[in-house]
Protein backbone atom coordinates (compact mmCIF):
# COMPACT_ATOMS: atom_id res chain seq x y z
CA UNK A 1 0.00 0.00 0.00
CA UNK A 2 1.37 3.12 -1.12
CA UNK A 3 1.61 6.16 1.46
CA UNK A 4 2.42 10.10 1.93
CA UNK A 5 5.07 11.17 4.40
CA UNK A 6 4.82 14.58 4.99
CA UNK A 7 8.03 16.39 6.67
CA UNK A 8 7.54 19.17 8.35
CA UNK A 9 10.01 22.23 6.73
CA UNK A 10 8.37 24.80 8.12
CA UNK A 11 6.47 23.33 11.38
CA UNK A 12 2.75 23.30 12.83
CA UNK A 13 2.67 27.59 14.61
CA UNK A 14 3.68 26.66 18.33
CA UNK A 15 2.55 23.30 18.42
CA UNK A 16 4.59 21.71 16.16
CA UNK A 17 8.19 22.30 15.34
CA UNK A 18 10.07 21.94 11.81
CA UNK A 19 12.91 19.56 11.35
CA UNK A 20 16.26 19.78 9.81
CA UNK A 21 17.28 16.02 9.17
CA UNK A 22 20.16 16.49 8.06
CA UNK A 23 21.17 18.18 11.52
CA UNK A 24 19.30 15.34 13.20
CA UNK A 25 21.23 12.40 11.63
CA UNK A 26 23.89 14.13 13.49
CA UNK A 27 22.70 14.01 16.58
CA UNK A 28 20.59 11.28 16.89
CA UNK A 29 22.12 7.83 16.02
CA UNK A 30 18.31 6.45 15.49
CA UNK A 31 17.31 9.18 12.90
CA UNK A 32 20.80 8.69 10.98
CA UNK A 33 20.08 5.49 9.47
CA UNK A 34 16.66 6.87 7.54
CA UNK A 35 17.24 6.58 3.89
CA UNK A 36 14.78 8.59 3.44
CA UNK A 37 16.53 11.98 5.21
CA UNK A 38 18.97 11.89 1.95
CA UNK A 39 16.12 11.77 -0.49
CA UNK A 40 15.26 15.69 -1.51
CA UNK A 41 11.52 14.59 -1.80
CA UNK A 42 8.98 17.13 -3.57
CA UNK A 43 8.46 20.22 -1.80
CA UNK A 44 4.72 21.62 -1.37
CA UNK A 45 2.81 23.93 0.26
CA UNK A 46 -0.27 22.96 2.08
CA UNK A 47 -3.08 25.69 3.08
CA UNK A 48 -4.00 24.38 6.40
CA UNK A 49 -6.47 26.44 8.56
CA UNK A 50 -5.20 27.60 11.16
CA UNK A 51 -1.60 27.51 10.07
CA UNK A 52 -2.02 29.00 6.92
CA UNK A 53 0.55 27.81 4.13
CA UNK A 54 2.41 24.90 5.73
CA UNK A 55 5.20 23.29 3.60
CA UNK A 56 6.15 19.86 3.19
CA UNK A 57 8.80 18.09 1.46
CA UNK A 58 6.50 14.98 0.68
CA UNK A 59 7.69 10.99 -0.37
CA UNK A 60 5.21 7.91 -1.31
CA UNK A 61 6.60 4.98 0.29
CA UNK A 62 5.03 1.79 1.57
CA UNK A 63 2.66 1.97 4.61
CA UNK A 64 -0.34 3.27 5.43
CA UNK A 65 -0.53 7.56 5.66
CA UNK A 66 -0.65 10.16 5.69
CA UNK A 67 2.27 10.34 8.37
CA UNK A 68 3.04 13.51 9.62
CA UNK A 69 6.86 14.39 10.76
CA UNK A 70 8.14 17.23 12.80
CA UNK A 71 10.78 17.89 14.89
CA UNK A 72 9.59 19.06 18.76
CA UNK A 73 6.14 19.29 20.08
CA UNK A 74 4.72 19.61 23.85
CA UNK A 75 2.57 15.48 23.04
CA UNK A 76 2.22 14.39 19.70
CA UNK A 77 -1.41 13.21 21.21
CA UNK A 78 -2.31 16.89 20.72
CA UNK A 79 -0.74 17.19 17.54
CA UNK A 80 -2.87 14.88 16.41
CA UNK A 81 -6.09 16.00 17.69
CA UNK A 82 -5.44 19.77 16.11
CA UNK A 83 -4.68 18.12 12.78
CA UNK A 84 -7.90 15.86 13.00
CA UNK A 85 -9.98 19.10 13.68
CA UNK A 86 -8.45 20.68 10.18
CA UNK A 87 -9.36 17.90 8.53
CA UNK A 88 -6.10 16.48 7.61
CA UNK A 89 -5.81 13.27 9.86
CA UNK A 90 -7.72 10.65 8.65
CA UNK A 91 -8.41 6.84 10.06
CA UNK A 92 -4.70 5.56 10.57
CA UNK A 93 -3.14 9.08 9.67
CA UNK A 94 -0.41 9.43 11.97
CA UNK A 95 2.03 12.27 13.41
CA UNK A 96 5.39 11.21 14.41
CA UNK A 97 7.51 13.40 16.65
CA UNK A 98 11.41 13.35 16.83
CA UNK A 99 10.81 14.77 20.32
CA UNK A 100 8.17 15.78 23.23
CA UNK A 101 9.19 18.09 25.54
CA UNK A 102 5.34 17.37 27.70
CA UNK A 103 5.17 13.55 26.38
CA UNK A 104 2.33 11.76 28.38
CA UNK A 105 1.89 8.22 29.86
CA UNK A 106 -1.36 6.19 31.82
CA UNK A 107 -2.20 7.33 35.11
CA UNK A 108 -1.17 10.91 34.27
CA UNK A 109 2.51 9.74 34.82
CA UNK A 110 4.70 11.58 32.24
CA UNK A 111 6.93 10.15 29.50
CA UNK A 112 10.36 10.74 29.02
CA UNK A 113 11.05 11.40 25.03
CA UNK A 114 13.84 11.47 23.52
CA UNK A 115 15.52 11.70 19.89
CA UNK A 116 15.91 8.37 18.78
CA UNK A 117 12.87 6.93 20.68
CA UNK A 118 9.85 6.80 18.40
CA UNK A 119 6.63 8.59 19.70
CA UNK A 120 3.92 8.42 17.70
CA UNK A 121 -0.31 8.99 17.74
CA UNK A 122 -2.80 7.83 14.64
CA UNK A 123 -6.08 8.21 14.13
CA UNK A 124 -9.21 6.19 14.63
CA UNK A 125 -13.30 5.77 14.25
CA UNK A 126 -14.20 4.62 17.66
CA UNK A 127 -15.26 1.18 16.94
CA UNK A 128 -18.64 -0.79 17.27
CA UNK A 129 -19.40 -2.32 20.27
CA UNK A 130 -18.23 -4.16 21.98
CA UNK A 131 -14.83 -3.22 20.47
CA UNK A 132 -14.89 -0.20 21.98
CA UNK A 133 -14.81 -0.72 25.26
CA UNK A 134 -11.98 -3.17 24.41
CA UNK A 135 -9.93 -1.08 22.19
CA UNK A 136 -6.95 -0.76 24.67
CA UNK A 137 -6.54 -4.25 24.67
CA UNK A 138 -7.04 -4.43 20.99
CA UNK A 139 -4.21 -1.73 20.55
CA UNK A 140 -2.03 -3.26 22.68
CA UNK A 141 -2.37 -6.59 20.87
CA UNK A 142 -2.32 -5.67 17.35
CA UNK A 143 1.41 -3.77 18.07
CA UNK A 144 2.75 -6.79 20.26
CA UNK A 145 1.88 -8.82 17.65
CA UNK A 146 3.35 -6.53 14.43
CA UNK A 147 6.65 -5.94 17.26
CA UNK A 148 7.15 -9.84 17.88
CA UNK A 149 6.91 -10.27 13.59
CA UNK A 150 10.18 -7.61 13.74
CA UNK A 151 12.10 -9.11 16.83
CA UNK A 152 11.88 -11.52 20.19
CA UNK A 153 8.48 -12.21 21.41
CA UNK A 154 6.81 -9.00 22.98
CA UNK A 155 4.23 -9.49 25.45
CA UNK A 156 1.64 -7.41 26.87
CA UNK A 157 1.51 -6.21 30.57
CA UNK A 158 -2.67 -5.57 31.27
CA UNK A 159 -3.71 -3.47 29.47
CA UNK A 160 -1.46 -2.95 26.80
CA UNK A 161 2.24 -2.05 28.22
CA UNK A 162 4.82 -3.69 25.54
CA UNK A 163 7.04 -5.89 27.44
CA UNK A 164 10.16 -7.51 26.37
CA UNK A 165 12.25 -10.13 28.35
CA UNK A 166 10.57 -9.06 31.40
CA UNK A 167 10.95 -5.20 30.68
CA UNK A 168 9.05 -2.21 29.48
CA UNK A 169 9.95 -1.34 26.03
CA UNK A 170 7.00 0.61 25.23
CA UNK A 171 3.74 2.07 26.32
CA UNK A 172 0.10 2.84 25.07
CA UNK A 173 -2.44 5.68 25.30
CA UNK A 174 -5.36 5.91 24.30
CA UNK A 175 -7.74 9.23 24.18
CA UNK A 176 -11.61 9.65 22.67
CA UNK A 177 -13.42 12.39 22.06
CA UNK A 178 -16.61 12.02 20.89
CA UNK A 179 -16.86 9.58 18.33
CA UNK A 180 -12.89 10.32 17.62
CA UNK A 181 -10.16 8.44 19.21
CA UNK A 182 -6.61 9.10 19.15
CA UNK A 183 -3.98 6.07 20.21
CA UNK A 184 -0.18 7.33 20.94
CA UNK A 185 2.67 4.86 21.20
CA UNK A 186 6.12 5.20 22.59
CA UNK A 187 8.81 2.88 21.88
CA UNK A 188 12.28 2.69 23.23
CA UNK A 189 14.25 2.49 20.70
CA UNK A 190 17.32 4.42 21.67
CA UNK A 191 17.26 5.07 25.26
CA UNK A 192 15.14 3.22 28.55
CA UNK A 193 14.63 5.51 31.78
CA UNK A 194 16.99 3.96 34.03
CA UNK A 195 15.80 1.79 36.69
CA UNK A 196 16.11 4.21 39.73
CA UNK A 197 13.74 6.54 37.85
CA UNK A 198 10.84 3.74 36.76
CA UNK A 199 10.98 1.97 40.04
CA UNK A 200 9.81 4.96 41.80
CA UNK A 201 7.29 5.87 39.47
CA UNK A 202 5.98 2.47 38.71
CA UNK A 203 7.86 -0.54 39.90
CA UNK A 204 8.36 -1.47 35.57
CA UNK A 205 11.92 -1.84 34.79
CA UNK A 206 12.46 -0.72 31.39
CA UNK A 207 15.00 -1.66 28.63
CA UNK A 208 15.64 -1.05 24.92
CA UNK A 209 13.40 -2.67 22.19
CA UNK A 210 15.21 -5.52 20.60
CA UNK A 211 14.20 -5.26 16.92
CA UNK A 212 15.64 -7.67 13.71
CA UNK A 213 17.38 -5.65 11.81
CA UNK A 214 18.66 -3.08 14.47
CA UNK A 215 19.49 0.12 13.04
CA UNK A 216 16.25 1.35 11.95
CA UNK A 217 15.07 4.96 12.38
CA UNK A 218 12.07 5.70 14.31
CA UNK A 219 9.80 6.92 11.01
CA UNK A 220 11.20 2.72 9.48
CA UNK A 221 10.40 1.66 12.65
CA UNK A 222 6.56 3.05 12.50
CA UNK A 223 5.95 2.19 8.56
CA UNK A 224 6.65 -1.41 9.60
CA UNK A 225 4.23 -1.46 12.51
CA UNK A 226 1.64 0.65 10.99
CA UNK A 227 0.85 -1.75 8.11
CA UNK A 228 1.12 -5.22 9.67
CA UNK A 229 -1.07 -3.02 12.79
CA UNK A 230 -3.86 -1.98 10.27
CA UNK A 231 -4.68 -5.34 8.33
CA UNK A 232 -4.54 -7.14 12.14
CA UNK A 233 -7.42 -4.54 13.57
CA UNK A 234 -9.59 -4.89 10.58
CA UNK A 235 -9.04 -9.11 10.64
CA UNK A 236 -9.84 -8.19 14.16
CA UNK A 237 -13.16 -6.19 14.10
CA UNK A 238 -14.24 -8.52 10.68
CA UNK A 239 -13.63 -11.70 11.39
CA UNK A 240 -12.39 -12.92 15.10
CA UNK A 241 -15.16 -13.27 18.07
CA UNK A 242 -14.34 -11.06 21.08
CA UNK A 243 -13.86 -14.34 23.29
CA UNK A 244 -11.48 -15.84 20.79
CA UNK A 245 -9.87 -12.21 20.66
CA UNK A 246 -9.74 -12.43 24.67
CA UNK A 247 -7.84 -16.03 24.21
CA UNK A 248 -5.60 -14.59 21.91
CA UNK A 249 -4.58 -11.83 24.10
CA UNK A 250 -4.31 -14.03 26.86
CA UNK A 251 -1.74 -16.38 25.23
CA UNK A 252 0.58 -12.84 25.06
CA UNK A 253 -0.80 -11.98 28.84
CA UNK A 254 2.23 -11.13 30.87
CA UNK A 255 2.15 -13.28 34.24
CA UNK A 256 -0.84 -14.91 34.27
CA UNK A 257 -1.94 -17.64 36.36
CA UNK A 258 1.36 -15.95 38.58
CA UNK A 259 1.06 -14.08 42.05
CA UNK A 260 1.06 -10.20 41.40
CA UNK A 261 0.24 -6.83 42.93
CA UNK A 262 -2.44 -4.54 41.56
CA UNK A 263 -2.18 -0.45 42.95
CA UNK A 264 -5.00 1.77 43.10
CA UNK A 265 -3.24 4.68 43.88
CA UNK A 266 -1.79 4.11 47.34
CA UNK A 267 -3.74 1.22 47.99
CA UNK A 268 -2.08 -1.84 46.77
CA UNK A 269 -3.13 -5.79 47.59
CA UNK A 270 -1.51 -9.04 46.62
CA UNK A 271 -3.52 -11.42 44.57
CA UNK A 272 -3.63 -14.19 41.62
CA UNK A 273 -4.12 -13.02 38.24
CA UNK A 274 -6.66 -15.35 36.68
CA UNK A 275 -7.46 -14.02 33.37
CA UNK A 276 -9.89 -11.26 31.49
CA UNK A 277 -12.98 -10.24 31.32
CA UNK A 278 -15.44 -9.85 28.50
CA UNK A 279 -15.21 -6.32 29.03
CA UNK A 280 -11.46 -6.36 28.79
CA UNK A 281 -11.04 -5.82 33.17
CA UNK A 282 -8.65 -8.13 34.85
CA UNK A 283 -9.94 -10.99 36.44
CA UNK A 284 -8.11 -11.29 40.34
CA UNK A 285 -8.41 -13.94 42.72
CA UNK A 286 -7.62 -12.90 46.41
CA UNK A 287 -7.71 -15.92 48.73
CA UNK A 288 -10.83 -17.60 46.44
CA UNK A 289 -12.54 -14.45 46.30
CA UNK A 290 -12.69 -12.98 42.53
CA UNK A 291 -13.11 -9.70 41.36
CA UNK A 292 -12.74 -7.58 38.36
CA UNK A 293 -10.62 -4.53 38.53
CA UNK A 294 -10.54 -1.69 35.16
CA UNK A 295 -7.76 0.26 36.53
CA UNK A 296 -4.74 0.86 38.31
CA UNK A 297 -1.77 -0.71 37.99
CA UNK A 298 -0.31 -4.16 38.07
CA UNK A 299 3.48 -5.05 39.47
CA UNK A 300 5.21 -8.51 40.11
CA UNK A 301 7.21 -6.82 42.63
CA UNK A 302 6.12 -5.78 45.64
CA UNK A 303 6.02 -1.70 45.58
O1 LIG B 1 2.24 5.24 30.17
C1 LIG B 1 2.28 4.57 29.14
O2 LIG B 1 2.71 3.42 29.15
C2 LIG B 1 1.79 5.16 27.84
C3 LIG B 1 2.86 5.97 27.16
C4 LIG B 1 2.43 6.57 25.84
C5 LIG B 1 3.51 7.47 25.26
C6 LIG B 1 3.20 7.91 23.87
S1 LIG B 1 4.59 8.68 23.09
C7 LIG B 1 3.56 9.20 21.78
C8 LIG B 1 2.28 9.68 22.40
N1 LIG B 1 2.44 11.06 22.85
C9 LIG B 1 2.36 11.16 24.18
O3 LIG B 1 2.46 12.23 24.80
N2 LIG B 1 2.12 9.97 24.72
C10 LIG B 1 2.07 8.91 23.72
Amino acid sequence: MNCEVLLLDNGLGELFDPVDFKELAFQSPGWAGEPRLDAVGEYDGISLPPWGDVLVRRFRVQGVGPVWVGGRCETSMEVAWALIRAGALPSWGSVVAVEQKGGRGQLRRPWVSVPGNLHVSFALEVPPAPWDSLLSLVAGYIFSQALTELGESVRIKWPNDLYQHGRKVGGILVEQRGQDVVIGMGLNLAQAPGDHKMRSEAAARADILQLRPHGRSPLGVWLELVNRSKNAYKEILKHTSPSTFLSLVSERLLWLGHMIYHRQGTHWERARLVGLHQDGGLILDKNGNKSVVYSGSILFEQP
